[in-house]
């Protein structure tokens, strides 16, 4: 399969899913996001793309809960989310995957994609021994849920390895798995191919097209893989030095003369 010739099939109609308005990030005197106003609408594959330190991990932490933004509103179906703690905005229906693999080693694949299914686990020792048939349940919807999940990332003959053995391409995918099963209406994928052959970004690519399309996604896509970027993203909003530089149509977007200077920039600079 080429990558060029890879077509997303869900198209994006106007209802908002993500507004990020005028946002901000400080880490003591690091404006590491600035002013960042951006939209992401249902059924959307939108591309987050810069150079390195450009401000995106920064910009998915703080629609995430992980380090809140210090200015600006971030909107998720109209309300306000900018406030809330990570586990409550996991509530909302917005899962993420991680930029560096951050799985569970020491654990099986299975018992890693079911630990994306705590949202919907009970702790309650007491109502567990009280209903023992609510708890089975519930345990019974739980695994439907990542068997489906399993299947449709074709991880069967994995499941019951450590995931620490399985190779980088598939522990990428085992985090995906873990993302999914929490049954998420909006998906962040934080550089979900890095350190993969071309093989295996290919797979991914169709892995995450089958996934959105079966589940009816919306996605917020951080990849430096240009070519990853233009086959599968709707559109592109482009970081440099924590600030919005350009969005647009990926391939305008990409040969845009601020966004190749910006680029070169960065490898002039790493040169000198
Ligand atoms: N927790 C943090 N504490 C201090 N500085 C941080 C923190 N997180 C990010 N930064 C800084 O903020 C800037 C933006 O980093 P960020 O990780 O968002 O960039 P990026 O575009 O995701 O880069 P890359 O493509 O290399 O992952 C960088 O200068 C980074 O060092």
């Amino acid at each position: 399969m080429s990558l060029t010739s890879t077509l997303t099939s869900t198209a994006p109609n106007n209802e908002v899913v993500l507004a990020c308005h005028n946002i901000s990030r400080w880490f003591g005197g690091l404006h590491a996001v600035k002013h960042v106003t951006m939209e992401i609408r249902k059924g959307e594959t939108l591309g987050l793309v810069g150079p390195n330190g450009s401000g995106k991990t920064t910009t998915v932490n703080a629609i995430t809960g992980f380090f809140p933004p210090q200015e600006g509103e971030i909107l998720y179906m109209g309300r306000p989310i900018q406030k809330m703690r990570p586990h409550e905005i996991a509530q909302q229906g917005i899962a993420r995957t991680f930029q560096n693999v951050a799985l569970f080693k020491g654990m099986s694949v299975l018992d890693n994609i079911l630990l994306g299914r705590h949202n919907f686990m009970k702790p309650s020792v007491l109502r567990a021994m009280l209903y023992w048939w609510s708890a089975q349940k519930e345990e019974v919807s739980n695994r439907y849920k990542v068997e489906e999940i399993i299947d449709l990332l074709q991880l069967e003959d994995v499941r019951d390895e450590m995931v620490d053995v399985v190779p980088l391409g598939t522990q990428k995918r085992v985090e995906l798995a873990r993302a999914l099963v929490a049954e998420p209406q909006f998906l962040i994928l934080d550089e979900p191919m890095a350190g993969m052959n071309q093989e295996e970004k290919e797979y991914m690519v169709r892995f995450i097209l089958d996934a959105k399309e079966a589940l009816g996604l919306t996605i917020l896509l951080i990849e430096h893989h240009m070519d990853v970027v233009t086959a599968i993203c709707d559109r592109l909003v482009v970081l440099n030095n924590g600030e919005k530089i350009k969005e647009g149509q990926p391939l305008e977007a990409i040969s845009d003369p601020t966004v190749v200077a910006a680029y070169i920039g960065r490898v002039d600079n790493a040169a000198a």
